[in-house]
């Protein structure tokens, strides 16, 4: 049996039901996100904020045509439930399942790949500018959040599309929130631009009583000052209006009658509209609305009390929070910096601690880099915190900011390697080239928490220059010594191969070697604990050795450690038989990580595997 509000053949998939049939819908809606992300772990606190307007959104375009381009991608559960998903939403972001983000392989209303923030207005400018280009005739919209709207991208995007002059649709979703409160000059300005409606109702009565009342010369000047006054601290000019849109609201993001109202007007507009639109983050959940900040990404969870189904254990990101505010302690030169994921990168106790030397910049990455810049320069030791994925946003600011002048920036490189659940837009596997292509880099690649702890000392106090401590998401694996500070070790010796990584891929390494010892075969097995400048003395002397180099890391092959010990060994002139095992050339889907590992042949299994073939051995 079809649905009424899955079934479209043309036009909007809920065009024809009413404001009630509507806010019954979204009541459902709401209670079946609860249920299914309850189960799945997800974005669930944005999503509840937009229910209401995703259901508006359906109400008034069809988006099999129309272009609906969301910022950042995580709010978008309910355009895939309503889009023909809703029975797969028990398989939302697990391996194999339907993706967290818009995916346009995934359905044809998926207009955008999206993942990273603030690129919406400018994809969709782009498309409305290819509309006109080729005499098409669609609708384009872009769903923006207040947190992506602290990115820098998005004011490229909306001072090009102001000028456009043509059908363009910004929605903006405005509930205050990044992950944590939302931050900078644009959060204030947007705070006070909800406050419009009683600027308008200050207005209205102004005018009343001017009109009733002949108050005199002098008395209107006095009052026309304090209404300027009061204009300009209630509503200081539109930005948008400023840049050429019509702008629209704030409008109540959960009133779907009112929503829908609005839509269908802006609809009819034939130039750049921005629609203000005001919602509660975690609406209607009482555990998320109290706490959006925790029900913004979450794991699986009791749907009666919001309570973790499990919880969290110790990870690499709390250890490097508590580091920090170790060494903060000592020197005070010591500043964090984070581009609004305070609580993801683990500096709540560092905000705390030390809120005059915190900042959080918004979610903008290549300020956050320019502004470590300028800290450095001036004799501050700023410790950036981002993850892997983000960090590629800044790449022109490390090469140009910071790396020319050797300024001594610590890059906390947190979530590095797979990631899981997230997926393709998210997995931080091309730090180690890019950071590799830096000049003056240095590149620490901890296997553990204690080797964390000592080279984030090592970089915040005593290296010079840029300096990288790449760790990856959760908690720590089986090996937790310190392998000391030497760029490389052999942490077990063997005649037969040489199996080689770092960071928590050693893990992995150290068990395939125990699965080849029961062949019968000595691994030995080299871990690398800085990968940039990498020295391949003792991998080529190992080699040298053994015959046979087997490198295992979870990041993509072009720019791979692997790849520079091949040349390596050919530079040295040593033969040998050798296999890279790593991400490849394309992307990695989401999943559990260990069921990506599994399929990129970089768990034990696929190590032994893969070391076996190498050898010729069968298995
Ligand atoms: C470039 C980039 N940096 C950081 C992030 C991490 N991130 C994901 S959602 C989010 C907050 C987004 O806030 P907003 O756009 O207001 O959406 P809301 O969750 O409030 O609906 C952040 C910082 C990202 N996706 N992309
Ligand atoms: C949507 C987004 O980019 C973040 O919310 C991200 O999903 C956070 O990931 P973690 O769960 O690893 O902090
Ligand atoms: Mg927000």
């Amino acid at each position: 049996m079809t649905r009424k509000d899955e079934t479209s053949e043309n036009g909007p998939i809920l065009r024809d039901i009413s404001d009630q049939e509507a806010a019954a819908l979204c009541a459902q809606l709401r209670e079946e996100l609860v249920r299914d992300v309850s189960q799945t772990g997800g974005h669930l606190a944005s999503n509840l904020g937009a229910v209401e307007l995703t259901v508006a959104i359906h109400r008034v375009f069809d988006t099999s045509r129309d272009r609906l381009v969301f910022d950042v991608g995580h709010q978008c559960y309910l355009h895939k439930m309503l889009t023909g998903r809703r029975e797969q939403m028990p398989t939302l972001r697990q391996y194999g399942g339907i993706a967290g983000f818009p995916k346009p392989n995934e359905s044809v209303h998926d207009a955008f790949i999206a993942g990273h923030a603030s690129n919406s207005v400018a994809v969709a400018l782009g498309m409305a500018r290819a509309r006109t280009a080729l005499e098409e005739d669609y609708k384009v919209l872009a769903l923006i959040g207040d947190g992506a709207l602290t990115g820098g991208l998005a004011y490229e995007g909306l001072s090009n599309a102001g000028q456009c002059g043509q059908q363009l649709l910004v929605i903006l979703n405005d509930n205050g929130m990044s992950i944590t409160r939302n931050v900078g000059g644009v959060a204030q300005l947007l705070a006070r631009q909800r406050l419009k409606p009683k600027y308008l109702r200050f207005k209205q009565n102004y005018r009343r009583v001017m009109h009733a009342f002949w108050l005199g010369r002098q008395i209107y000047k006095v009052t026309h000052e304090i209404k300027k006054a009061l204009k300009q601290s209630l509503l200081p000019c539109s930005m948008f209006e400023d840049m050429g849109f019509t702008y629209l609201g704030p409008v109540d993001g959960h009133d779907v009658a009112q929503l829908t109202k609005t839509l269908r007007y802006a609809s009819t507009l034939n130039e750049p509209v921005a629609l203000h639109v005001r919602t509660v983050k975690g609406k209607g959940f009482a555990p998320a609305e109290a706490n959006p900040d925790a029900f913004h990404g979450v794991s699986p969870f009791d749907p009666a009390t919001g309570k973790a189904n499990k919880s969290g254990g110790e990870n690499f990101s709390a250890v490097f929070g508590r580091t920090l505010v170790r060494l903060a302690r000592t020197d005070r030169r010591v500043c964090a910096i984070t581009a609004a994921m305070v609580s993801g990168t683990g500096l709540v106790p560092f905000s705390k601690a030390f809120p005059k030397r915190f900042f959080d910049v918004g979610i903008a990455e290549g300020c956050a880099v320019s502004m470590a810049a300028g800290m450095a320069k001036q004799g501050a030791v700023p410790v950036f915190a981002v993850y892997s994925t983000f960090l590629q946003r800044s790449y022109d600011m490390l090469l140009h900011d910071v790396a020319i002048d050797d300024l001594h920036v610590v890059f906390a490189v947190d979530r590095a390697g797979l990631v899981g659940d997230d997926g393709e837009t998210h997995h931080g596997v091309f730090d180690v080239a890019y950071l590799d292509t830096i000049p003056g880099m240095k590149v620490y690649a901890p296997a553990n928490f204690s080797e964390l702890d000592r080279m984030l000392e090592q970089a915040v106090c005593r290296d010079s220059g840029p300096v990288a401590v790449r760790y990856p998401r959760g908690g720590q694996g089986g090996y937790q010594e310190d392998s000391g500070e030497e760029n490389a070790v052999i942490l077990r010796t063997g005649k037969d191969i040489t199996l080689a990584g770092y960071g928590m891929e050693i893990n992995d390494l150290l068990s395939a070697a125990d699965q080849l010892a029961q062949q019968g075969i000595q691994a030995e097995v080299l871990k690398w604990n800085v990968i940039t400048p990498l020295d391949c003395t003792l991998a080529v002397e190992s080699v040298k050795k053994t015959g046979a180099l087997l490198v295992a890391e979870e990041c993509a092959g072009q720019g791979s450690v692997g790849q520079r010990a091949l040349a390596a060994l050919e530079e040295a002139g040593v033969p040998a038989r050798t296999a890279l095992v790593n991400c490849g050339a394309g992307y990695v889907p989401h999943g559990a990580v260990s069921l990506l590992k599994r399929d990129l042949g970089l768990d034990g299994a696929g190590v032994f595997r893969q070391a076996m073939e190498v050898l010729g051995r069968d298995q």
